[in-house]
Order: C-alpha cells, then sequence, then structure tokens
C-alpha cells in the first residue's frame, strides 16, 4: 500500500511538472522538488521491477506469437528487431567489408596544398534507408557516395548476410547513386516454409516418413551422423578407388534399406561379383551391359506408368498418391560406372547408347516418382563421354573417398564444390572409409562411414529376401 502511495505520488508530480513550479523547486526549473525527487527514487525499485515484468510480458507475447502465427510475429515485432540490427551494425559492417568511402583532402583554390595534406582522410559510412518490411524479409536502399560502385556491395552481400543472422541479402543497382537490397530472412525454398509442407503432408499420410529413405552409414566431422537421405538428395553419386571403402558404406545402405518396403535393383557390369551377395534382396539384377540396358528400359517403363498413375490421381510426385495405389521406392545401386559407358567395339554401340540414355532419363525422372540413383565408381572421368556430365548434374548427392586422379575428385565436386576437391586429395590412403560428402548446410563435410563385417551385413541383407517387392516390368 505504502508502495502504491509512493507511485501515485510519482505520477501526479509528473502532471504537475507541467504547472507553474512552487517554491522550493530545484534550480535549472526542471520543476521537480526535492520532496518528488526522493519519491523518485523511493520508487526506483517498483519502477525496475514494473519494467522487468512488462519485457518478459513482452517477451513471453513475442515468442508465443512467433510460434504460433510466425506471419503477425514478422509484421509486427521480427522486421523491427531486423532493422535495428542492420542500423546498429551498420558503420562497423561498411567498415570492416569495404564498403565505406573515404573522403580525401583536397586543397581549394587558395588552400596551402601541403596543409590540405596534412588533413587526416575520413571514412565515409554508405547511407542505409529506406528499410521497408516485406513478407520474405526486408527491402532497403543504400545511398553510395562518389566514385563507389554496386560491384562492392555486391560482394560485401555475403558479410551483410552473416551480420544480420538472415539466409541471404541479394544487391542490385538501383536509381543512379544507389544500390537496393533484398534481404531474405530464411531460405524461401528449404527452411521453415518446406518443412511445415513436409509436416503437412506427413500428417495427411501422404508423404514418405523420412527414416524410410534415410540410412546411417557413419559419422561426419561435425559430430552428426552421416546419412544418406533420399528424400533430401533423391540420387547420389559415390566415387572411390579400389580398397577406399565404397563397397563397405554401399553395403551398409543397403543392408537399411532392404530391412523397409523399398525395391533394390542392382546394375552391376562387372559380372555381378560386387552385388552377388544380395542377389536374394534384389528385385533384379544386371551382370553385364546388354542386361542393364534391358534393367533400365524397364525401369524407364515403370517411371512411365507412375508417371501415368500420378496423372490419374492429379497428383505431382507419387509420395502424394493415396497409401492404397503408391507403388514402393526402387533404389537403383549401379556398381561402376564406367563399365556402362565405355565402348569395347562398335558391336556394343547401340546398347552402351540404350543403357546410358535411360539412366540418364532415370534420372531426369526418377525422383518425383520414387525411382533413386545410387551411382558408383572408380574412376570417373569426361573420356567416358559427355553423357556422364549430364548424368552427373542429376546427381546432387555425392561423396568421394580416396581416389586416384584428380580428374575424379574434380568430377565429384569441382562442379559444385569446388573448395571440396583440395579435401578430397587430402585423403590418405590409410583413410579408408573418409569421405567427403555432400551436406545440408555448408554444402560439404568429412565423414567417416561405420565399418562392418561384409559377411555381416550380407547375412543382415540375405535375412531380409521375403521382404523383396516384385516389380513387373522388371520381370524378363
Ligand atoms: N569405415 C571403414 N573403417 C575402416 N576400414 C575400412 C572402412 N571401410 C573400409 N575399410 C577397409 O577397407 C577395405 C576395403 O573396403 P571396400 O571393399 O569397401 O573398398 P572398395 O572401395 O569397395 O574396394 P573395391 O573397389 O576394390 O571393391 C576393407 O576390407 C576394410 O578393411
Amino acid at each position: 500500500m505504502q508502495v502504491r502511495n509512493g507511485l501515485s505520488a510519482h505520477l501526479s508530480s509528473i502532471v504537475s511538472a507541467s504547472s507553474p513550479a512552487p517554491s522550493g523547486v530545484l534550480p535549472g526549473g526542471a520543476g521537480v522538488t526535492p520532496e518528488q525527487l526522493y519519491d523518485l527514487v523511493q520508487n526506483l525499485p517498483l519502477i525496475a521491477a514494473w519494467a522487468a515484468g512488462a519485457a518478459l510480458v513482452l517477451l513471453v507475447v513475442a515468442v508465443t506469437l512467433r510460434l504460433s502465427a510466425p506471419r503477425v510475429y514478422w509484421f509486427t515485432l521480427g522486421w523491427l528487431l531486423l532493422a535495428a540490427r542492420m542500423r546498429l551494425t551498420w558503420r562497423r559492417l561498411a567498415l570492416n567489408a569495404d564498403i565505406s568511402a573515404i573522403d580525401r583532402p583536397v586543397a581549394g583554390l587558395f588552400d596551402d596544398p601541403r596543409a590540405a595534406r596534412s588533413r587526416a582522410a575520413v571514412p565515409l559510412i554508405p547511407v542505409l534507408w529506406q528499410i521497408r518490411p516485406r513478407a520474405f524479409g526486408v527491402t532497403a536502399s543504400i545511398g553510395m557516395h562518389s566514385g563507389q560502385t554496386p560491384e562492392a556491395f555486391i560482394k560485401a552481400a555475403e558479410a551483410m548476410a552473416h551480420a544480420w543472422g538472415v539466409h541471404a541479402v541479394r544487391i542490385t543497382p538501383g536509381r543512379r547513386g544507389s544500390v537496393d537490397l533484398t534481404v531474405l530472412r530464411n531460405d524461401p525454398l528449404t527452411g521453415t516454409g518446406a518443412h511445415e509442407d513436409r509436416d503437412a503432408l506427413a500428417e495427411a499420410g501422404r508423404a514418405p516418413v523420412a527414416a524410410d529413405l534415410l540410412a546411417e552409414i557413419g559419422r561426419r566431422e561435425d559430430g552428426q551422423t552421416w546419412v544418406i537421405d533420399l528424400s533430401t538428395f533423391p540420387h547420389w553419386l559415390i566415387t572411390g578407388a579400389t580398397q577406399s571403402g565404397k563397397s563397405t558404406l554401399i553395403n551398409a545402405a543397403v543392408a537399411q534399406w532392404a530391412t523397409r518396403p523399398i525395391a533394390l535393383v542392382g546394375i552391376d557390369c562387372k559380372g555381378g561379383m560386387e552385388l552377388a551377395p544380395h542377389a536374394s534382396r534384389l528385385s533384379a539384377l544386371a551382370c553385364d551391359r546388354t542386361e542393364a540396358a534391358d534393367v533400365l528400359t524397364g525401369l524407364l517403363d515403370e517411371a512411365q506408368d507412375r508417371m501415368r498413375l500420378c496423372r490419374e490421381h492429379r497428383v505431382r510426385n507419387i509420395w502424394q498418391l493415396p497409401d492404397a495405389v503408391r507403388p514402393v521406392p526402387i533404389v537403383v545401386i549401379v556398381d561402376e560406372l564406367a563399365e556402362l559407358y565405355l565402348i569395347a567395339d562398335r558391336s556394343e554401340k547401340e546398347v552402351t547408347q540404350r543403357a546410358t540414355a535411360n539412366l540418364l532419363r532415370l534420372g531426369q525422372l526418377g525422383a518425383a516418382l520414387g525411382i533413386h540413383l545410387i551411382v558408383a565408381g572408380q574412376r570417373v572421368g569426361s573420356d567416358l563421354g559427355s553423357g556422364v556430365t549430364a548424368l552427373r548434374a542429376q546427381l546432387a548427392g555425392r561423396i568421394c573417398l580416396r581416389v586416384n586422379d584428380d580428374e575424379t575428385a574434380l568430377m565429384t565436386f569441382g562442379d559444385l564444390h569446388p573448395d571440396a576437391v583440395d579435401a578430397v586429395q587430402a585423403i590418405s590412403p590409410h583413410d579408408q572409409g573418409v569421405a567427403i560428402t555432400t551436406a545440408d548446410v555448408g554444402g560439404w563435410i568429412r565423414a567417416r562411414s561405420t565399418y562392418q563385417d561384409p559377411a555381416d551385413l550380407d547375412a543382415a541383407v540375405a535375412e531380409t529376401a521375403p521382404l523383396t517387392p516384385r516389380l513387373p516390368r522388371l520381370d524378363h
């Protein structure tokens, strides 16, 4: 009660501050008597408690809003916080990222040139203005100083994204003397929105359980489990010299997919030796190029059947089909890619062309139709023909174990992550099972497969033979 009286006295003091100052006011004409000041000091703990309480309530409201209504949160508070961060960091960012201009002293007509030279050069910070909220983030403009060009700002875009904790900053030249900023707070393609879509589909029972297509194969150097997740990267290229640990890694993944309702198809043009131990769990196994061409033709027919089914149900991929009609996913393992592409004599030309064209077509169509490619090779180079480069473009997931030639390292990572090529070349022959692999964040990472006895893996796969789905299109 005493506290309340104190606060009301303080409030009335504020009201009375606008009225003529009574006798005994503090010097300076602030209109605050020593009694009022005493009251104010007395009530400081209460005012602090109120402020802390209000801040806490605001925080709870903000967090709740952010979780339950992200859009409302963004347009009320989120963008203001981002704008404040942009303004607070702008000066330091401009200096560190080399986007400030220098005001060099110039001698005037009547100045002494030596005196002008002795004056210190002053950095000129470009003007950040017109920060406006948008659904994807904010837009803003930067007013450049004379002598500045948009290129310097384009180079600094990544530094801006880091300083402001956003997904990306895009810079476009604006009106003369300015550049326009588009600040994307999340990756609109893979951010929370995409996960929400997937969650919604999963709830409706129309999305694959992510774990169905995900195989755990080892550990990454950031401590996370190394996985091949076909729902993130539908097709994979795996390269590695002999004895680098390729088969161990692929077999570990196969042993997990084999326990699930997934069809496995093998293409092993070296006589089927590598995949032979899994034969009882494979829906089809091709052991030479002619068989490979036939199996791939069958898979393409299967892809066309699935396309027709999707069309009939007016959906864009098999995961949106009703459970009752949804076909099983198919994982096609191609061991030793070069065997499929290299032609020994002209008589093999037609069959090779058929096989490689079908493989490429599957890479282009397969992801939405639940047909996934795991393509492995000791050596993958441009000498295999332009078809290999076209196929590589479809294989977004990459794993490169130790290789014996630079070109294979370049073929595996040179197009997507040139900086990963050096990391591949640093893998020593003693590092069996160590690889550079595609990562969802950061592009690539070092990882090591978990070594499992091949005999154990073969036995585990053999036990799953009764689960083998039949693919009528591959029955010959
Ligand atoms: N993750 C691992 N940790 C430790 N050693 C491993 C690992 N993976 C493989 N190795 C070792 O490397 C040897 C070769 O592995 P693997 O057969 O998988 O290689 P590969 O690349 O398939 O060789 P090839 O092409 O000749 O068949 C294995 O016998 C094993 O001793």
